[in-house]
């Protein structure tokens, strides 16, 4: 599995061109797509990467990886991240890691977006793994309430036998719904919640998949 996140992670570097602002995305997929990065901006490539989670910004520094942010930058060109789940129409489920909100924030406001990935992570219909959402601290026990009225079985995110804290400050709830026949539906239904920061349903943002699949990738176009 690490091989075939590899593969998809270093065949996604050539679509960076010199000159671009790239949106770094998060995870251990991710995290190879930085590290070949950092090797290129070392040959030469001129690009500039703005990190979408705490994680990816530290990594990106260590390899050498320059760094710019939003009140620098007026577009992202490219944005290349990872996924839980990407269904046959390109939707996918995000948060695993617990950064959905800030990769949403990069993935959504790039000219183009492609999703680097390893096989396992095609499914048929979203929600075979729960649904991360990003929510208030304040409050987040009425809002957990509200998002089981829309069918969801809600636990709150645990990491080190503490809650996790998201990199904004906030708790992710793990939501089983089952599967999810209607992504969009269900994600403007608990956007609609006060409380709620961000779920982690992507809908029609993807331009490029890249798939690892044992020792070569498959690229799917939207
Ligand atoms: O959404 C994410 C983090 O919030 C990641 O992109 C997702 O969890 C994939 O991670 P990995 O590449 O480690 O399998």
């Amino acid at each position: 599995m690490d091989l075939e996140k590899k593969l998809a992670a270093e065949a996604s570097i050539d679509f960076i061109k010199d000159g671009m602002v790239v949106g770094l995305g998060s995870g251990s997929t991710v995290n190879w797509m930085v590290r070949k990065l950092g090797e290129k901006v070392k040959q030469g490539l001129n690009i500039r990467g703005i990190p979408s989670s705490k994680k990816t910004e530290r990594l990106a520094l260590e390899v050498g990886v320059p760094l710019t942010d939003f009140a620098s930058v007026d577009c992202i060109d490219i944005a290349i991240d990872g996924a839980d789940e990407i269904d046959g129409n390109l939707n996918l489920l995000k948060g695993g890691g617990g950064s959905l909100v800030r990769e949403k924030v990069v993935d959504v406001n790039a000219d183009q977006f492609i999703v680097i990935i390893d096989q396992s992570k095609v499914v048929e219909e979203l929600g075979e793994l729960p649904l991360p959402i990003e929510v208030l601290q304040f409050g987040w026990e009425i809002i957990a309430k509200k998002i089981a009225e829309l069918g969801g079985e809600t636990v709150i995110r645990i990491k080190d036998e503490k809650r996790f804290i998201s990199d904004n400050g906030n708790y992710i709830l793990d939501c089983k719904f089952g599967k999810i026949t209607k992504p969009e539906e269900l994600h403007e239904k608990l956007k609609l919640l006060t409380g709620v920061v961000e779920t982690g349903i992507f809908t029609n943002m993807v331009d490029k998949v890249i798939i690892g699949r044992k020792d070569e990738v498959e690229v799917l176009e939207k």
